[in-house]
Protein backbone atom coordinates (compact mmCIF):
# COMPACT_ATOMS: atom_id res chain seq x y z
CA UNK A 1 0.00 0.00 0.00
CA UNK A 2 1.10 3.30 -0.54
CA UNK A 3 1.33 6.94 0.53
CA UNK A 4 -0.71 9.08 -1.96
CA UNK A 5 0.14 12.51 -2.65
CA UNK A 6 -1.61 15.12 -5.45
CA UNK A 7 0.77 18.56 -6.00
CA UNK A 8 -0.69 21.32 -7.61
CA UNK A 9 -3.02 19.22 -9.46
CA UNK A 10 -5.30 21.50 -12.30
CA UNK A 11 -7.72 19.72 -14.85
CA UNK A 12 -9.86 21.43 -17.58
CA UNK A 13 -11.53 19.52 -20.15
CA UNK A 14 -10.99 22.19 -22.31
CA UNK A 15 -8.28 22.99 -24.84
CA UNK A 16 -7.20 26.28 -23.96
CA UNK A 17 -9.05 27.07 -19.92
CA UNK A 18 -8.62 30.64 -19.36
CA UNK A 19 -10.37 31.61 -16.18
CA UNK A 20 -11.19 29.55 -12.89
CA UNK A 21 -14.34 28.26 -14.38
CA UNK A 22 -13.01 26.70 -16.93
CA UNK A 23 -11.42 24.10 -14.55
CA UNK A 24 -12.90 21.27 -13.36
CA UNK A 25 -10.11 21.00 -10.73
CA UNK A 26 -8.97 23.91 -9.87
CA UNK A 27 -5.62 23.41 -7.65
CA UNK A 28 -5.44 20.03 -5.41
CA UNK A 29 -2.47 19.69 -2.89
CA UNK A 30 -2.98 16.47 -0.35
CA UNK A 31 -1.41 13.76 0.94
CA UNK A 32 -3.80 10.47 1.42
CA UNK A 33 -1.34 8.48 4.11
CA UNK A 34 -0.50 4.85 4.03
CA UNK A 35 -3.09 2.57 5.02
CA UNK A 36 -5.20 5.67 6.03
CA UNK A 37 -9.73 5.51 4.93
CA UNK A 38 -10.41 7.97 3.14
CA UNK A 39 -14.15 9.57 1.66
CA UNK A 40 -13.94 12.13 -1.54
CA UNK A 41 -17.53 13.72 -0.65
CA UNK A 42 -19.02 16.64 -2.74
CA UNK A 43 -22.22 17.13 -5.03
CA UNK A 44 -22.54 15.97 -8.14
CA UNK A 45 -20.34 17.72 -10.88
CA UNK A 46 -17.52 19.04 -7.96
CA UNK A 47 -15.05 17.20 -9.58
CA UNK A 48 -14.81 13.87 -8.10
CA UNK A 49 -14.38 11.23 -10.69
CA UNK A 50 -12.16 13.62 -12.34
CA UNK A 51 -9.70 13.46 -9.43
CA UNK A 52 -10.26 9.60 -9.09
CA UNK A 53 -9.37 8.79 -13.05
CA UNK A 54 -6.56 11.25 -12.80
CA UNK A 55 -5.23 8.83 -9.91
CA UNK A 56 -5.97 5.93 -11.53
CA UNK A 57 -4.39 7.18 -14.94
CA UNK A 58 -7.29 7.15 -17.13
CA UNK A 59 -7.01 10.83 -16.91
CA UNK A 60 -4.01 12.90 -17.73
CA UNK A 61 -4.23 16.36 -15.36
CA UNK A 62 -3.73 19.36 -17.18
CA UNK A 63 -0.76 20.17 -14.53
CA UNK A 64 0.39 19.02 -11.67
CA UNK A 65 1.60 15.80 -10.61
CA UNK A 66 0.38 12.39 -8.59
CA UNK A 67 3.02 10.55 -6.22
CA UNK A 68 2.99 7.62 -5.35
CA UNK A 69 5.05 7.27 -2.14
CA UNK A 70 6.99 9.96 -3.27
CA UNK A 71 7.42 8.54 -6.73
CA UNK A 72 6.33 10.60 -9.38
CA UNK A 73 3.46 8.29 -11.32
CA UNK A 74 1.87 11.26 -13.56
CA UNK A 75 2.71 9.93 -16.74
CA UNK A 76 2.30 5.87 -15.87
CA UNK A 77 0.06 4.17 -17.65
CA UNK A 78 -3.37 2.78 -15.26
CA UNK A 79 -1.94 -0.53 -16.04
CA UNK A 80 1.43 0.25 -14.27
CA UNK A 81 0.02 1.84 -11.35
CA UNK A 82 -1.18 -1.29 -9.35
CA UNK A 83 -4.80 -0.09 -8.07
CA UNK A 84 -7.89 -1.88 -7.75
CA UNK A 85 -10.78 -0.52 -8.24
CA UNK A 86 -14.72 -0.93 -7.57
CA UNK A 87 -17.19 0.74 -9.49
CA UNK A 88 -20.92 1.77 -9.10
CA UNK A 89 -21.66 -1.51 -10.87
CA UNK A 90 -21.06 -4.94 -10.76
CA UNK A 91 -17.91 -6.04 -13.12
CA UNK A 92 -17.84 -9.67 -12.44
CA UNK A 93 -17.53 -12.64 -14.87
CA UNK A 94 -20.65 -14.25 -15.19
CA UNK A 95 -20.51 -17.26 -16.82
CA UNK A 96 -17.66 -17.82 -13.92
CA UNK A 97 -18.34 -19.14 -10.18
CA UNK A 98 -17.76 -16.76 -7.21
CA UNK A 99 -15.00 -18.46 -6.22
CA UNK A 100 -13.26 -17.79 -10.09
CA UNK A 101 -14.30 -14.43 -10.39
CA UNK A 102 -12.56 -13.81 -6.28
CA UNK A 103 -9.69 -15.89 -7.75
CA UNK A 104 -9.12 -13.66 -10.91
CA UNK A 105 -7.35 -10.96 -9.76
CA UNK A 106 -4.53 -13.43 -8.53
CA UNK A 107 -4.64 -15.79 -11.16
CA UNK A 108 -4.17 -12.90 -13.34
CA UNK A 109 -0.80 -11.83 -11.28
CA UNK A 110 0.49 -14.92 -11.65
CA UNK A 111 -0.24 -16.08 -7.94
CA UNK A 112 -0.01 -20.06 -7.65
CA UNK A 113 -3.68 -22.08 -6.47
CA UNK A 114 -2.71 -22.55 -2.84
CA UNK A 115 -2.31 -18.71 -2.03
CA UNK A 116 -4.84 -18.24 -4.13
CA UNK A 117 -7.14 -20.25 -1.99
CA UNK A 118 -6.07 -19.01 0.92
CA UNK A 119 -6.79 -15.15 -0.20
CA UNK A 120 -10.15 -16.05 -1.87
CA UNK A 121 -11.57 -18.35 1.26
CA UNK A 122 -10.11 -15.04 3.43
CA UNK A 123 -11.82 -12.62 1.69
CA UNK A 124 -15.15 -14.60 1.03
CA UNK A 125 -15.29 -15.15 5.10
CA UNK A 126 -14.76 -11.46 5.72
CA UNK A 127 -17.53 -11.18 3.10
CA UNK A 128 -19.82 -13.49 4.18
CA UNK A 129 -20.26 -15.22 0.67
CA UNK A 130 -18.29 -18.83 1.99
CA UNK A 131 -21.89 -20.65 0.74
CA UNK A 132 -21.61 -18.95 -2.34
CA UNK A 133 -18.22 -19.80 -3.68
CA UNK A 134 -19.15 -22.15 -5.98
CA UNK A 135 -22.52 -20.74 -7.34
CA UNK A 136 -22.20 -19.15 -10.79
CA UNK A 137 -22.06 -14.80 -10.97
CA UNK A 138 -24.91 -15.18 -13.13
CA UNK A 139 -27.14 -16.28 -10.39
CA UNK A 140 -26.82 -14.05 -7.92
CA UNK A 141 -28.34 -10.72 -6.76
CA UNK A 142 -27.62 -7.26 -7.42
CA UNK A 143 -26.58 -6.75 -3.99
CA UNK A 144 -23.93 -9.90 -3.99
CA UNK A 145 -22.60 -9.08 -7.50
CA UNK A 146 -21.72 -5.64 -5.70
CA UNK A 147 -20.23 -7.68 -2.80
CA UNK A 148 -18.03 -10.25 -4.84
CA UNK A 149 -16.89 -6.81 -6.70
CA UNK A 150 -15.72 -5.02 -3.94
CA UNK A 151 -14.02 -8.70 -2.79
CA UNK A 152 -12.30 -8.39 -6.33
CA UNK A 153 -11.04 -5.05 -5.41
CA UNK A 154 -9.78 -6.36 -2.17
CA UNK A 155 -8.29 -10.24 -2.60
CA UNK A 156 -4.59 -8.67 -3.74
CA UNK A 157 -2.41 -7.33 -0.85
CA UNK A 158 -0.18 -5.88 -3.31
CA UNK A 159 -2.18 -2.95 -4.75
CA UNK A 160 -1.22 0.49 -3.87
CA UNK A 161 -4.41 1.70 -3.37
CA UNK A 162 -8.41 0.59 -3.09
CA UNK A 163 -10.88 2.82 -4.83
CA UNK A 164 -14.81 2.88 -4.48
CA UNK A 165 -16.48 4.87 -7.01
CA UNK A 166 -20.09 5.13 -5.29
CA UNK A 167 -20.51 1.37 -4.59
CA UNK A 168 -23.49 1.42 -2.71
CA UNK A 169 -25.79 3.10 -6.07
CA UNK A 170 -27.15 -0.68 -7.21
CA UNK A 171 -27.50 -1.69 -3.45
CA UNK A 172 -31.20 -2.32 -2.00
CA UNK A 173 -31.74 0.54 0.26
CA UNK A 174 -32.03 -1.75 3.90
CA UNK A 175 -28.57 -3.37 2.96
CA UNK A 176 -26.74 -0.18 2.60
CA UNK A 177 -25.80 0.29 6.37
CA UNK A 178 -25.05 -3.53 6.31
CA UNK A 179 -22.53 -2.64 3.63
CA UNK A 180 -21.60 0.48 4.89
CA UNK A 181 -20.27 -0.96 8.14
CA UNK A 182 -18.85 -4.20 6.62
CA UNK A 183 -16.47 -1.93 4.17
CA UNK A 184 -15.30 -0.25 7.50
CA UNK A 185 -14.68 -3.25 9.10
CA UNK A 186 -12.95 -4.38 5.87
CA UNK A 187 -10.94 -1.65 6.25
CA UNK A 188 -10.32 -2.20 10.08
CA UNK A 189 -8.88 -5.65 8.93
CA UNK A 190 -7.20 -5.14 5.51
CA UNK A 191 -5.52 -1.71 6.66
CA UNK A 192 -5.24 -1.01 3.10
CA UNK A 193 -4.79 2.56 1.89
CA UNK A 194 -8.52 3.61 0.30
CA UNK A 195 -10.73 6.20 -0.96
CA UNK A 196 -14.40 6.23 -1.37
CA UNK A 197 -16.12 8.46 -3.47
CA UNK A 198 -19.42 9.30 -3.00
CA UNK A 199 -21.81 12.29 -2.77
CA UNK A 200 -23.52 10.80 0.17
CA UNK A 201 -22.67 11.99 3.60
CA UNK A 202 -23.66 9.21 5.79
CA UNK A 203 -21.52 6.87 3.39
CA UNK A 204 -18.43 9.08 3.86
CA UNK A 205 -18.94 9.99 7.33
CA UNK A 206 -19.05 5.96 8.20
CA UNK A 207 -16.49 4.69 5.91
CA UNK A 208 -13.38 6.75 6.55
CA UNK A 209 -11.35 8.21 9.11
CA UNK A 210 -10.33 11.06 6.64
CA UNK A 211 -13.00 12.96 4.76
CA UNK A 212 -12.39 15.15 1.87
CA UNK A 213 -15.07 17.76 0.91
CA UNK A 214 -15.23 19.22 -2.34
CA UNK A 215 -16.64 22.20 -4.43
CA UNK A 216 -16.85 23.50 -7.31
CA UNK A 217 -13.17 21.53 -8.23
CA UNK A 218 -11.83 22.51 -4.61
CA UNK A 219 -11.31 21.12 -1.39
CA UNK A 220 -12.74 22.79 0.94
CA UNK A 221 -11.96 21.10 3.87
CA UNK A 222 -10.02 17.85 5.04
CA UNK A 223 -11.54 16.45 8.06
CA UNK A 224 -12.42 13.31 10.33
CA UNK A 225 -16.60 13.79 10.67
CA UNK A 226 -16.63 15.35 14.09
CA UNK A 227 -14.74 18.33 13.02
CA UNK A 228 -16.44 18.23 10.22
CA UNK A 229 -19.66 18.60 11.94
CA UNK A 230 -17.99 20.74 15.18
CA UNK A 231 -16.39 22.88 13.22
CA UNK A 232 -17.00 23.47 9.29
CA UNK A 233 -14.49 25.60 7.27
CA UNK A 234 -16.61 27.09 5.18
CA UNK A 235 -20.91 27.67 5.39
CA UNK A 236 -20.99 25.19 2.26
CA UNK A 237 -19.14 22.80 4.43
CA UNK A 238 -21.58 23.19 7.35
CA UNK A 239 -24.56 23.40 5.31
CA UNK A 240 -23.66 20.26 3.25
CA UNK A 241 -22.98 17.71 6.13
CA UNK A 242 -25.67 17.44 8.69
CA UNK A 243 -29.36 16.65 8.34
CA UNK A 244 -30.74 19.65 8.32
CA UNK A 245 -27.48 21.35 7.42
CA UNK A 246 -26.13 24.43 9.47
CA UNK A 247 -28.09 27.48 9.41
CA UNK A 248 -26.47 29.96 7.51
CA UNK A 249 -27.76 33.56 8.35
CA UNK A 250 -26.64 37.16 6.57
CA UNK A 251 -25.51 39.08 9.37
CA UNK A 252 -24.18 42.49 9.94
CA UNK A 253 -20.65 43.38 11.68
CA UNK A 254 -20.22 46.60 13.61
CA UNK A 255 -17.64 47.97 15.38
CA UNK A 256 -18.07 46.26 18.66
CA UNK A 257 -19.77 43.28 17.58
CA UNK A 258 -22.07 40.81 15.46
CA UNK A 259 -25.75 41.52 14.67
CA UNK A 260 -28.15 39.30 12.96
CA UNK A 261 -31.59 41.65 12.23
CA UNK A 262 -30.42 44.73 14.82
CA UNK A 263 -29.94 41.90 17.63
CA UNK A 264 -26.52 42.04 19.32
CA UNK A 265 -24.96 37.96 18.68
CA UNK A 266 -22.73 35.96 21.02
CA UNK A 267 -20.30 33.99 18.73
CA UNK A 268 -17.74 31.97 19.88
CA UNK A 269 -14.58 34.02 20.16
CA UNK A 270 -12.34 36.72 18.38
CA UNK A 271 -13.10 37.18 14.34
CA UNK A 272 -10.48 37.94 12.00
CA UNK A 273 -12.60 40.27 10.26
CA UNK A 274 -10.72 42.01 7.55
CA UNK A 275 -11.24 42.23 4.04
CA UNK A 276 -14.19 40.17 3.49
CA UNK A 277 -17.19 40.82 0.86
CA UNK A 278 -19.91 39.62 3.23
CA UNK A 279 -20.14 37.74 6.77
CA UNK A 280 -22.86 34.70 7.97
CA UNK A 281 -23.39 33.26 11.21
CA UNK A 282 -23.31 29.33 11.35
CA UNK A 283 -24.77 27.70 13.63
CA UNK A 284 -26.32 24.39 13.83
CA UNK A 285 -29.88 23.31 14.50
CA UNK A 286 -28.52 21.19 17.03
CA UNK A 287 -27.72 24.21 19.30
CA UNK A 288 -30.59 27.03 18.46
CA UNK A 289 -33.02 26.67 21.55
CA UNK A 290 -36.65 27.89 21.99
CA UNK A 291 -36.09 29.88 25.12
CA UNK A 292 -38.17 32.57 27.33
CA UNK A 293 -36.11 35.59 25.61
CA UNK A 294 -34.19 35.76 22.92
CA UNK A 295 -33.96 36.69 19.20
CA UNK A 296 -38.05 37.07 18.38
CA UNK A 297 -39.12 35.05 15.36
CA UNK A 298 -42.33 33.29 13.91
CA UNK A 299 -42.62 29.83 13.41
CA UNK A 300 -43.11 28.90 9.97
CA UNK A 301 -42.98 25.09 9.55
CA UNK A 302 -42.59 22.19 12.08
CA UNK A 303 -41.70 18.83 11.03
CA UNK A 304 -42.14 15.87 13.65
CA UNK A 305 -39.44 13.38 12.97
CA UNK A 306 -39.64 10.85 15.48
CA UNK A 307 -37.62 11.74 18.41
CA UNK A 308 -37.18 15.03 17.56
CA UNK A 309 -39.17 18.11 15.78
CA UNK A 310 -37.25 20.78 13.42
CA UNK A 311 -38.93 23.90 13.92
CA UNK A 312 -37.97 26.36 11.12
CA UNK A 313 -38.77 30.13 12.23
CA UNK A 314 -38.53 33.37 10.48
CA UNK A 315 -36.50 36.39 12.55
CA UNK A 316 -37.71 38.77 9.89
CA UNK A 317 -37.17 37.30 6.90
CA UNK A 318 -34.44 34.71 7.60
CA UNK A 319 -34.68 31.46 8.63
CA UNK A 320 -33.67 29.57 10.84
CA UNK A 321 -33.90 25.83 11.74
CA UNK A 322 -33.87 24.41 15.90
CA UNK A 323 -33.71 20.55 16.46
CA UNK A 324 -36.26 20.86 19.22
CA UNK A 325 -37.06 17.75 21.67
CA UNK A 326 -40.23 17.67 24.14
CA UNK A 327 -43.01 20.37 23.19
CA UNK A 328 -43.39 21.62 19.93
CA UNK A 329 -44.66 25.19 18.88
CA UNK A 330 -46.85 25.83 16.03
CA UNK A 331 -47.10 27.09 12.92
CA UNK A 332 -47.42 31.27 12.94
CA UNK A 333 -46.66 31.15 17.32
CA UNK A 334 -44.25 33.83 18.14
CA UNK A 335 -41.43 32.51 20.04
CA UNK A 336 -37.91 33.38 20.98
CA UNK A 337 -34.76 31.63 19.76
CA UNK A 338 -30.92 31.06 21.20
CA UNK A 339 -27.99 29.77 19.69
CA UNK A 340 -25.46 28.33 22.19
CA UNK A 341 -22.89 30.72 21.93
CA UNK A 342 -19.62 27.85 21.73
CA UNK A 343 -20.97 26.83 18.48
CA UNK A 344 -21.76 29.95 16.93
CA UNK A 345 -18.99 31.05 14.31
CA UNK A 346 -18.42 33.69 11.91
CA UNK A 347 -17.85 32.97 8.34
CA UNK A 348 -16.84 35.89 6.06
CA UNK A 349 -16.82 35.19 2.46
CA UNK A 350 -17.84 31.45 3.04
CA UNK A 351 -15.10 30.89 4.79
CA UNK A 352 -14.38 30.27 9.30
CA UNK A 353 -13.24 33.50 10.52
CA UNK A 354 -14.00 33.20 14.38
CA UNK A 355 -11.79 31.23 16.61
CA UNK A 356 -13.37 29.54 20.00
CA UNK A 357 -12.44 31.26 22.86
CA UNK A 358 -8.97 30.51 24.90
CA UNK A 359 -8.14 28.83 21.50
CA UNK A 360 -4.48 29.76 19.62
N1 LIG B 1 -15.44 14.45 -20.47
C1 LIG B 1 -15.79 15.66 -20.05
N2 LIG B 1 -15.78 16.72 -20.91
C2 LIG B 1 -16.12 17.96 -20.49
N3 LIG B 1 -16.48 18.26 -19.22
C3 LIG B 1 -16.50 17.25 -18.33
C4 LIG B 1 -16.17 15.90 -18.70
N4 LIG B 1 -16.29 15.13 -17.60
C5 LIG B 1 -16.69 15.94 -16.59
N5 LIG B 1 -16.81 17.20 -17.02
C6 LIG B 1 -17.19 18.38 -16.20
O1 LIG B 1 -16.25 18.50 -15.15
C7 LIG B 1 -16.89 18.85 -13.92
C8 LIG B 1 -16.60 17.80 -12.87
O2 LIG B 1 -17.24 16.59 -13.25
P1 LIG B 1 -17.04 15.21 -12.47
O3 LIG B 1 -17.73 14.14 -13.25
O4 LIG B 1 -15.61 15.02 -12.15
O5 LIG B 1 -17.84 15.51 -11.12
P2 LIG B 1 -18.42 14.47 -10.05
O6 LIG B 1 -18.30 15.17 -8.73
O7 LIG B 1 -17.76 13.17 -10.18
O8 LIG B 1 -19.94 14.37 -10.46
P3 LIG B 1 -20.86 13.05 -10.61
O9 LIG B 1 -21.03 12.53 -9.21
O10 LIG B 1 -22.11 13.58 -11.20
O11 LIG B 1 -20.09 12.13 -11.51
C9 LIG B 1 -18.37 19.01 -14.25
O12 LIG B 1 -18.63 20.36 -14.48
C10 LIG B 1 -18.53 18.19 -15.52
O13 LIG B 1 -19.58 18.71 -16.31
Amino acid sequence: MAKITLKNLRHSYYPNPKDPADFALKEINLDWQDGGAYALLGPSGCGKSTLLNIVSGLLAPSDGQILFDDQDVTDLPPDARNIAQVFQFPVIYDTMTVYDNLAFPLRNRGINETEVSTRVTEIAQMLDVNDMLQTRAANLSPDNKQKISMGRGLVRDDVNVVMFDEPLTVIDPHLKWKLRSKLKELHQRVKATMIYVTHDQIEALTFADQVVVMQEGEVVQIGTPVELFERPAHTFVGHFIGSPGMNVLPCELRADAVYLNDTKIEIEGPATTTNAQTYEIGVRPEFVTIADTGLAATVHKVADIGRHSIVEALIGEVKVSAMVQGDTPQKGDQIYLNFQQNQTRLYGDGWLCSTAKGAK
